[in-house]
């Protein structure tokens, strides 16, 4: 596979960064923040770390559940979505990852709200 954009995002050490800062923003993000009461950060980064691993053609296997059911208890709508969204473009920011770069991952990732969006 190409595994490209894996590198381009800084391999698994700029995945990393780039998933702390976004899971750090959003734990602290009041729009969306009481989303995430009681789920364990560590945890929850290990997982997405892992997913944009796989996703960018890296070497990793993701073996969390699937976006639906992950999701399906915490009944986020399209702002919800954005808001997450935005913390990972601020993240991407703050590691000085190329809009271009930033796109590839934000354009892999669009498709996923048609299962976590559900009302
Ligand atoms: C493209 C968007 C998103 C992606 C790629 C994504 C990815 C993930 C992944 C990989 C997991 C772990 C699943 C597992 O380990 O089995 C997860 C869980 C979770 N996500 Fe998302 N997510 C997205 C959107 C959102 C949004 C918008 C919110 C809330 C505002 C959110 C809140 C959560 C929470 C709270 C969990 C933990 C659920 C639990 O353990 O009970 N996610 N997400």
């Amino acid at each position: 596979a190409d595994d490209g954009l894996y590198r381009a995002l800084g391999g698994d050490a700029g995945i990393a960064r780039i998933v702390d800062g976004m899971i750090d923003r959003a734990y602290a993000d009041e729009r969306i923040k009481q989303k995430f009461d009681g789920v364990n950060p560590k945890a929850l980064k290990e997982s997405i770390r892992k997913q944009f691993c796989q996703l960018s053609g890296g070497p990793c296997v993701y073996e969390g559940e699937t976006m639906a059911k992950s999701h399906a208890h915490l009944a986020l709508n399209k702002a919800d979505f954005n808001a997450l969204v935005e913390d990972l473009q601020f993240a991407m920011e703050e590691q000085r990852v190329p809009f271009a770069v930033q796109n590839r991952l934000l354009a892999l990732l669009a498709p996923m709200h048609r299962e976590i969006i559900t009302r």
